[in-house]
């Protein structure tokens, strides 16, 4: 979001560190850290990967303002340490999966190369913009999935974890929803706002029919009615009708009715057939009430007739995942690769800096995707990051890279895509991933591998650092 920038919105043990480096004069050194995370989330096959233009923005605006530099003092941060951030700006390079990626457990998604100081105050701004809208665009991807082109209507707001309502709407957008019944996010993002109408409007009248007929005179061209309140097939839908008749005779068309309780499947079916009764089949059927993907997909599999659907509170808190895993970790620092070690061996860091390579077969489907050092060609095998006798050959396979340039020298090198770009790039990345990965029941795994060069760079780090011990 405009406006925001990564200065204190940052962990404070950031800025603890920056001093200490900058007292030890390491601040300048180059470092590479890597952004990725180790679990899908919703046991589904794929992440879409959404942030990185709040990212960028952020850190094109990476300064500190004087009241910023005041309260650091007030906190306890030094002068010389306080004079230096004053003028510090990020200057670093960025390359990162463009968003709207289709992205794997283990490979970074977005590489920062820069001084120590600015790689390292950025880290937690950088994930928490990434790992929220990543985990957001990848329910509305699932959910879009199996929802057979039926229109999706954003409606979370109200149940959004605060201010994440507007990373939420557009995130939702970029994974395949088609509005927003978020009007800032509509005005900032441009996105399509769309809504209906509450109980609330419907209860305060004496009559369902009376306040069904004072919202269509007001809003005649836009009108939704809900038809829920007190009972659906017996008050709602032939009050609908009887409004939609009278707005007819005026020259307007009732748009729609909503759904919001009860069997969605039976009620819509009646709906239409009640609709239809009436020469009112233009009349769309929107329905809500917690629903998801699962829910969605049920309901299709139940030919239920409804026409478009609005999706709140699952879809903006990610349930039942409340979040994505993603971590930044340093790959390289001081002119040498880094690891850092674990007893499990699948929290060993990939050491150095690293590209990604994604093989794609005669039918332009995805393959795998291998992990490499910078410095090398492109690896004609992989091997698994952790079960180190399972490789795969790749020779047989086009590539590309995934991680392209995207800031040179603290600046934007990457074009800036519009939603509806960035929302066809997910549809085409997703026709691109095999069905077994995209399927709800035990995807299959899509596979990561890493080269030989950097299977051989982590032993040696490892044994190194194991041998001082
Ligand atoms: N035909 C259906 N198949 C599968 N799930 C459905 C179907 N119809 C509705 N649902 C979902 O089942 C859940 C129903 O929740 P619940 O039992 O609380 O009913 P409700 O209609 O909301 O009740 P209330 O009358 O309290 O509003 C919702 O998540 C809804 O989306
Ligand atoms: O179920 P969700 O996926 O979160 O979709 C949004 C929900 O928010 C509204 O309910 P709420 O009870 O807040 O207000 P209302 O009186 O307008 O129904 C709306 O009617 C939906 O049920
Ligand atoms: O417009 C609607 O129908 C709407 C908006 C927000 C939440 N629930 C429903």
């Amino acid at each position: 979001m405009e406006g925001l920038n990564g200065n204190l919105y940052t962990d404070l043990y950031q800025l603890s560190m920056g001093q200490a480096y900058f007292e030890k004069n390491r601040h300048e050194n180059i470092a590479s850290f890597d952004y990725f995370f180790r679990k899908i989330p919703f046991n589904g096959g794929y992440v879409i990967t959404v942030g990185l233009e709040d990212v960028i923005e952020a850190l094109e605006n990476f300064s500190f303002a004087k009241d910023e530099i005041e309260y650091l003092e007030s906190i306890g941060f030094k002068a010389d340490y306080l004079n230096y951030l004053k003028k510090l700006k990020f200057t670093g390079d960025v390359f990162a999966v463009p968003e709207g990626g289709v992205v794997f457990p283990q490979e970074p998604v977005v590489r920062v190369v820069a001084p120590m100081i600015e790689a390292q105050l950025v880290e937690t701004m950088i994930l928490n913009l990434m790992n929220y809208q990543s985990l957001i665009a990848t329910k509305a991807a699932r959910i879009r999935q199996v929802s057979n082109g039926r229109p999706l209507a954003e409606f979370g707001m109200r149940r959004a974890h605060g201010w994440g309502a507007m990373q939420a709407s557009r995130a939702a957008v970029v994974g395949g929803f088609d509005s927003t019944s978020n009007v800032l996010a509509g005005k900032y993002y441009g996105i399509p706002v769309t809504g209906t109408m509450a109980h609330s409007y419907i209860q305060s009248h004496d009559e369902e029919l009376t306040a069904f007929r004072n919202f269509a005179e007001s809003r005649p061209d836009k009108c939704v009615l809900l038809v829920d309140t007190y009972d659906t097939l017996r008050s709602g839908i032939p009050n609908a009708i009887k409004v939609a008749k009278e707005m007819r005779e005026r020259g307007h068309e009732l748009n729609g009715i909503r759904l919001d309780s009860g069997d969605l499947a039976y009620l819509s079916r009646e709906a239409r057939k009640m609709l239809n009764e009436n020469d009112l089949e233009d009349v769309k059927i929107v329905a809500s009430n917690q629903l998801d993907e699962g829910v969605i997909k049920s309901l299709q599999e139940q030919n239920a007739a409804i026409d478009i659907y609005g999706v709140g509170t699952n879809l903006v808190v990610g349930k039942p995942d409340s979040a994505l895993d993603g971590v930044y970790k340093l790959a390289y620092a001081d002119d040498k690769p880094r690891l850092k070690i674990s007893e499990n061996i699948k929290k060993l860091t990939l050491p150095g800096m690293k590209k990604v390579h994604r093989y794609i077969n005669n039918d332009g489907q995805f393959v795998a995707d291998a992990i490499a050092t910078l410095d090398e060609g492109v690896p004609d095998k992989m091997i698994h990051p952790y079960e180190l006798d399972k490789e795969m050959s790749l020779k047989r396979f086009d590539q590309e890279e995934l991680l392209t340039p995207v800031m040179k020298n603290g600046e934007r090198v990457a074009e800036k895509k519009s939603l509806d770009e960035l929302k066809e790039s997910v549809q085409f990345n997703l026709s691109n991933l095999p069905d077994e990965h995209k399927r709800f029941n035990n995807p299959h795994i899509y596979k990561v591998g890493i080269s030989q060069n950097l299977l051989k760079l982590r032993q040696d780090l490892k044994n190194e650092k194991t041998s001082k011990l």
